[in-house]
């Protein structure tokens, strides 16, 4: 079991939930969330079919302990009702809200999801929510988004919508993103709950995707939606904690533990301040160390 309040989100892979053999077997590849999608990577014919694959899945494939995500259809299709109905009673982790514009379409969510929960005997308040930003709209009330319901439990920007609704596309550089991933970023950090950046969709571009996984770790975000397993390893691999960090944020653990020893909650290391900043930033890269194996059971370095 996952504790919730250290769960990372550094990969949620897009899964399309029409491919029996992809839904089957998504759960080899090691990304931290699995996010079967039954929007739009399934075709309108094959809207049903897809969530009935989904639903079995759930109910019996074990996928270890990844965090289980569905996107499911939009507040202005046909679909979302059943898909809703179906999700909960497979009692799926995460529900994803695509095209989210405002706070009203997540309260929408919450008292269908509220409703199915007592109608198929789930814990209430067991089902957690997301929505996705894809739209000028969206970004502009992404804090209230964010804030509009206590099970939501992350932000996503999904920049294909999102560029198209700005009558612009994607560019190498990012610029046109930079505005709607700051606004994403803060209102999920100001709520409290994990952002995510959006889905990097040329495989055959390497160097592109690790420039882009750079940059959004360096503003903050928790990871990177995914739309393809080969994109997990590179994800993982600049969230890894470089030697030198982790072993300054053992340090960092050190210094305070003895702080807190001697009833005090600062302490200077090196010359360095140490207060709860640079403590909690220091739990982080323990964690990170921790989830790429270069931490042993009792905290020291592993070289790999
Ligand atoms: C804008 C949006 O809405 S994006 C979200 C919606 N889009 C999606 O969900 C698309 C998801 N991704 C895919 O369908 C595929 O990765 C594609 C079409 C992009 C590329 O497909 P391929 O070129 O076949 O990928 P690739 O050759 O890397 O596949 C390698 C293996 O990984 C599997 N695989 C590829 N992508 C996925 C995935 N997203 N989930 C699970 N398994 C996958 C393949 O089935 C294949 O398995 P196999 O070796 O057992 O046959
Ligand atoms: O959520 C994502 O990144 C994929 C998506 O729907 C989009 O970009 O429009
Ligand atoms: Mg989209």
């Amino acid at each position: 079991m996952v504790n919730e309040e250290e769960r990372l989100r550094r990969t949620m892979m897009f899964v399309p939930g029409n491919n029996p053999a992809m839904v089957k077997d998504a759960g080899i590849y090691g990304a931290d969330s699995i996010m079967f999608d039954l929007e739009d990577a399934v075709s309108m014919t094959e809207k049903d079919a897809a969530r009935t694959l989904v639903y079995e899945a759930l109910s019996t494939v074990d996928y270890g302990n990844a965090e289980l995500v569905v996107r499911i259809n939009g507040l202005d299709t046909p679909y979302y009702e059943n898909d809703i109905k179906a999700m909960v009673k497979a009692k799926v982790d995460v529900i994803r809200l695509p095209k989210t514009e405002n706070a009203n379409m997540i309260k929408k969510l919450e008292q269908l999801v509220e409703k199915a929960e007592k109608e198929f005997g789930v814990p209430a308040g067991s089902i957690h929510l997301m929505a996705a930003i894809e739209s000028a709209k969206g970004v502009l009330n992404a804090y209230e988004i964010a804030c509009a319901s206590k099970r939501m439990i992350g932000l996503a920007l999904s920049a294909e919508d999102y560029t198209t609704d700005m009558k612009t596309h994607r560019y190498p550089d990012g610029a046109e993103l930079e505005f709607a991933r700051n606004m994403v970023l803060h209102a999920a950090r100001a709520a409290g709950i994990a952002a995510f950046d959006t889905v990097f969709t040329n495989m055959d571009d390497p160097e592109g995707f690790y420039r882009e996984t750079k940059h959004i770790h360096q503003l903050g975000f928790d990871g990177k939606s995914l739309v393809n397993p080969r994109q997990i390893e590179m994800v993982n691999k600049v969230y890894e904690p470089t030697r030198k960090e982790i072993e300054n944020a053992l340090n960092v653990m050190d210094a305070i533990k003895e702080a807190n020893e001697k009833g005090s909650g600062v302490i200077s290391m090196n010359g360095q301040m140490v207060d709860r900043p640079v403590v909690l930033r220091a739990q982080r890269v323990v964690q990170l160390a921790k989830a790429a194996h270069l931490l042993n059971e009792e905290g020291d370095y592993i070289e790999k």
